[in-house]
């Protein structure tokens, strides 16, 4: 079986901007894997070249070995994608959205209907059935994008940030759901700026920067190659931080609590103590705190203006206007439920 993604050197050029400056990327078939980066980063990019909604400038895209441009079909019939914004036709109620959306993908009336019916009551919202969408709250609409998603029976799951600005109680609503779906076979790609939504449910992640892929990795990986700080609180501390060996890679003192970065805090912890004790301190309470993957996927996206837990589609605005012909032209398809 092809990987359920795979891209080769993708490039995607808005004018002079580099979107994705040749982004290769793997996902297996059955994987929950993670999409990072800040703002601008180039993850909506890389989903919309997927479902055909920007047209790539070079580079190679396949879903399940259908290259995206001239398989493009097969490609975004594999594909259910529950997008940032709502695009969603406000005229109809939302039974007939999803019926018509299921009848776009080639499923006959009364299998969409059945199909339509499913969704909404797997999300949640089927007592809304006959409601039109401008109607529903916030977190119902959310609801709806992912139903309009499933109503294909997708084997390519696409969220890009589904839990943005839902209370507490639908983002675990959703984790639960989406969870649900990977276990039963669908390969999930997932965009957050939630770095705990991706710590809870992505097998690997892929941490994006202006375009380029800075690194993939499971979540453990990426924790493990953070720093552990320990800090010890000392009976009678000194004036200044005590000299430590070279496994300490940075020591501060404030009053009597001692901080000190180490590679490992639980196997250096000891070693610690040791030489703490044979200087003459004596230790009344210890510490181990480890880099949260936050702090980690700071330090590699490093930027003046990055945002880690934004909502809305920022940079989008920027570029509407410079915005090329074909690309007006598949959003248009998007929204008709035709894409
Ligand atoms: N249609 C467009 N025309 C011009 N520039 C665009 C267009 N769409 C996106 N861009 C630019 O491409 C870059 C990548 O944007 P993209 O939306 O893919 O980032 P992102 O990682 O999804 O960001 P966010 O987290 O803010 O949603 C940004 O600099 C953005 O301004």
């Amino acid at each position: 079986m092809p990987p359920a993604i795979e891209t080769r050197d993708l490039r995607k050029e808005y004018g002079e901007l580099q979107a994705l400056s040749g982004l290769s990327l793997t996902v297996e078939e059955g994987e929950f894997f993670g999409l990072l980066g800040p703002n601008g980063a180039g993850k909506t990019t890389f989903i919309n070249t997927l479902v055909g909604l920007v047209r790539k400038s070079g580079g190679e895209a396949r879903v399940f070995g259908h290259d995206v441009e001239t398989d493009y079909q097969q490609a975004r019939d594999a594909i259910g994608l529950a997008p940032q914004e709502f695009n969603v036709d406000r005229f109809f109620p939302i039974r007939e959205v999803l019926a018509h959306k299921a009848g776009y993908h080639g499923i006959p009336q009364a299998e969409a209907e059945r199909r339509a019916d499913d969704a909404l009551e797997r999300v949640g919202i089927y007592d809304k059935r006959n409601e039109r969408f401008d109607w529903l709250s916030g977190g119902m609409k959310r609801r709806l994008l992912l139903a309009r998603a499933l109503v294909t029976e997708p084997d390519l799951l696409i969220l890009d940030e589904p839990t943005a600005g839902v209370d507490v109680q639908l983002r675990h609503d959703l984790w639960e759901l989406v969870t649900e779906l990977n276990e039963e076979g669908t390969t999930v790609l997932l965009t957050t700026h939630y770095i705990e939504e991706a710590e809870r449910l992505c097998d690997r992640v892929a941490i994006l920067n202006e375009g380029r892929k800075v690194t993939v990795a499971t979540p453990d990986e990426l924790t493990e190659r953070g720093t552990d700080t320990i800090a010890v609180r000392l009976e009678s501390p000194p004036a200044t931080a005590p000299t430590l060996g070279e496994y300490a890679h940075e020591t501060s003192l404030s009053e009597d609590r001692l901080e000190v970065r180490v590679d490992d805090g639980g196997s250096m912890a000891p070693r610690l103590l040791n030489d703490l004790e044979a200087a003459g301190y004596e230790i009344v309470d210890l510490e181990i705190t480890r880099t949260s993957l936050e702090e980690i996927f700071v330090d590699l996206t490093d930027r003046e203006d990055r945002t880690v837990t934004r909502s809305s589609a920022s940079g989008r605005e920027d570029g509407e206007e410079g915005r090329p012909e074909d690309d007006r032209e598949t959003e248009k398809r998007e929204t008709e439920g035709i894409a």
